[in-house]
Parts: C-alpha cells; sequence; structure tokens
C-alpha cells in the first residue's frame, strides 16, 4: 500500500506550475488560489474559468503544448493534461530539476497526491484515501463539512489572541495547558454556532479574569 506523509505547505507566492488546463487542472489551480500561489498554466487549450482568471492576472496563461525546461523554476508540478505521454514527460522534468510532481492520472508516481479539504479559516482538515477513493474522499469532505461550521473561525481567531496574551503573561506552560483545555471544553462553540457571540467572549473573559485576579 502506498503511503503519504502529510503536511501543510506554504505556497505564498510560489510557482506552482500546472501542465494541461482541463477540469481537473483546474480544480488544481482553484485550491492554489486560495493560498496564495503564483500560478502558471501551460497548455494549448484551457476551460473558460481558467481562461477568465488569465483575464484576470490571477494565473499566467502559456498558451502552448508543455516543453522540456518548462519545469526549471517551479516550486510544484502538476501534471494534469489527458495524455499520459505529456504527463510522463513533465514527471521526467520534475525530476531534473527536483520538483514535486502530482500526476493527475499516476498516483504511484506521485512526490504528493492533493487532498480534499474542509477550509473554515484557521482551521484546515485534509483528507486523503491514499489515492484508493477520491470519490470516497468527497464524500467524507461534504459530511465534515456539514459537522465543522464557521464558528470555528471565529473560535480560532479568539484562541490565537488568548494564546498570544497567555504566552507572554503567564510563564508556568502546565497553567497554559490546563486553561486551553478549560477553554475547549467550555460550551464556547456551542454558543457560536447559536450565533451568542456576547455570551461566548463573556465566558472567557471571566475565566481569564480569574487568572489574572
Ligand atoms: C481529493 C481530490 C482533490 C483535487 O483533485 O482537488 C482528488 N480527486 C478528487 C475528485 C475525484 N477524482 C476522481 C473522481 C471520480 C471518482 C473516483 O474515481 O473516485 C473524483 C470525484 C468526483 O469528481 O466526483 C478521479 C480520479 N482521481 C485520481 C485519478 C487517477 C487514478 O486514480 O489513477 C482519477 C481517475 C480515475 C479514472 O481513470 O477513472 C487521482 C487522484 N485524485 C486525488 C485527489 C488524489 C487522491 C486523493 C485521495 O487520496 O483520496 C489522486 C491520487 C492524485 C491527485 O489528483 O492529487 C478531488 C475531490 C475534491 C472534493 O473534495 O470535491
Ligand atoms: N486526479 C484527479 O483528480 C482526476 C480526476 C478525474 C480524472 N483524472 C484523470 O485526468 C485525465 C483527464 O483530465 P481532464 O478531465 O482535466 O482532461 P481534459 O480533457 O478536460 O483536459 C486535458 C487538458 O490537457 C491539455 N493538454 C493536452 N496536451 C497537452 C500538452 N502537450 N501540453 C500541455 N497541455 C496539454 C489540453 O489542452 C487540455 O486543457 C484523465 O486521464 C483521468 O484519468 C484525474
Amino acid at each position: 500500500m502506498e503511503r503519504y506523509y502529510p503536511v501543510f505547505l506554504r505556497v505564498q507566492d510560489r510557482l506552482c506550475v500546472v501542465v494541461g488546463g482541463g477540469n481537473v487542472a483546474e480544480r488544481k489551480v482553484k485550491s492554489l488560489l486560495q493560498d496564495g500561489a503564483s500560478i502558471r498554466v501551460i497548455s494549448p487549450q484551457v476551460t473558460d474559468t481558467l481562461q477568465h482568471l488569465a483575464k484576470n492576472n490571477s494565473i499566467e496563461f502559456v498558451q502552448r503544448p508543455f516543453q522540456c525546461g518548462d519545469l526549471a523554476d517551479a516550486f510544484l508540478a502538476y501534471a494534469a493534461t489527458n495524455s499520459k505521454q505529456v504527463n510522463e514527460q513533465v514527471y521526467e522534468d520534475a525530476k531534473r530539476y527536483s520538483v514535486l510532481v502530482n500526476m493527475i492520472d499516476a498516483p504511484e508516481l506521485c512526490d504528493f497526491i492533493v487532498p480534499s479539504r474542509v477550509d473554515r479559516g484557521r482551521l484546515q482538515i485534509a483528507i486523503s484515501t491514499s489515492g484508493a477513493s477520491p470519490a470516497l474522499t468527497k464524500h467524507l469532505r461534504q459530511e465534515l463539512e456539514s459537522y465543522f461550521g464557521d464558528e470555528y473561525d471565529i473560535f480560532l481567531d479568539w484562541m490565537q489572541q488568548l494564546r498570544s496574551w497567555l504566552l507572554h503573561n503567564e510563564p508556568l506552560e502546565q497553567r497554559r495547558r490546563e486553561l486551553f483545555r478549560q477553554v475547549i471544553e467550555m460550551p464556547v462553540l456551542q454558543l457560536l454556532r447559536e450565533k451568542k457571540i456576547e455570551e461566548a467572549k463573556h465566558i472567557i473573559h471571566e475565566l481569564i479574569q480569574q487568572e489574572i485576579l
């Protein structure tokens, strides 16, 4: 069985080269755009959406077939054409320049595979079946999306602020851990789900007040 090591990559302003401009390429591009990657699509033809993104300057579009050397300055590469032969050329080029490559038609050659993700601001849940069933991956994403709502975005905003405050103001690591555990176990998320934002804020403030006193 193939095993993959999960990480969260920083792609902001890093060049990601997508070879091919069909539906699958479009999906990879949209996901990369969410995280601020600098994207170059190389393909004789692209979908309407990719065309539109190129017109907006959201992506760079190089309108021609793939050529060896195209991956020289890439951070990540995607072999996303409908031709096995072209995808293999992309693979060879990626190896030549030591660029990590995703192959949309050959999981066994992938340096990395693209997971589904539930995106709630700072909370990201990545899902993979190690390539066994992308259909199940998608299904699980939809299930998790209904469980994890936007309340996590607000909650994590507060947790981050609280954490940086405690890192400066509470020198005891054991005590900080205890406080984080308490906040997580309080019904803050439930209140946020019910849109009772002030009430949720209030119970965190009370806990911190006790801490200060
Ligand atoms: C998660 C997601 C991310 C994304 O693409 O953004 C993604 N595939 C998604 C959807 C999807 N892909 C396919 C279907 C049709 C149903 C089905 O086949 O199950 C559906 C569902 C649909 O479209 O409804 C067909 C398919 N997929 C691969 C092959 C090639 C092969 O297996 O050989 C074939 C053609 C097989 C054939 O020839 O028939 C390969 C890969 N697809 C992966 C990711 C990687 C493994 C992820 C994992 O570990 O689970 C991996 C290995 C490489 C990669 O692409 O990174 C995205 C869901 C986004 C969402 O959440 O909605
Ligand atoms: N990984 C996945 O998530 C996934 C999902 C579904 C299908 N697939 C696989 O993906 C392939 C089909 O993908 P699609 O639906 O996006 O295909 P598509 O037919 O919509 O698009 C193919 C693209 O490749 C481009 N292309 C062809 N030759 C090229 C070259 N020499 N240089 C650069 N670009 C070139 C075309 O211009 C076109 O834009 C199938 O082989 C299937 O096995 C993968």
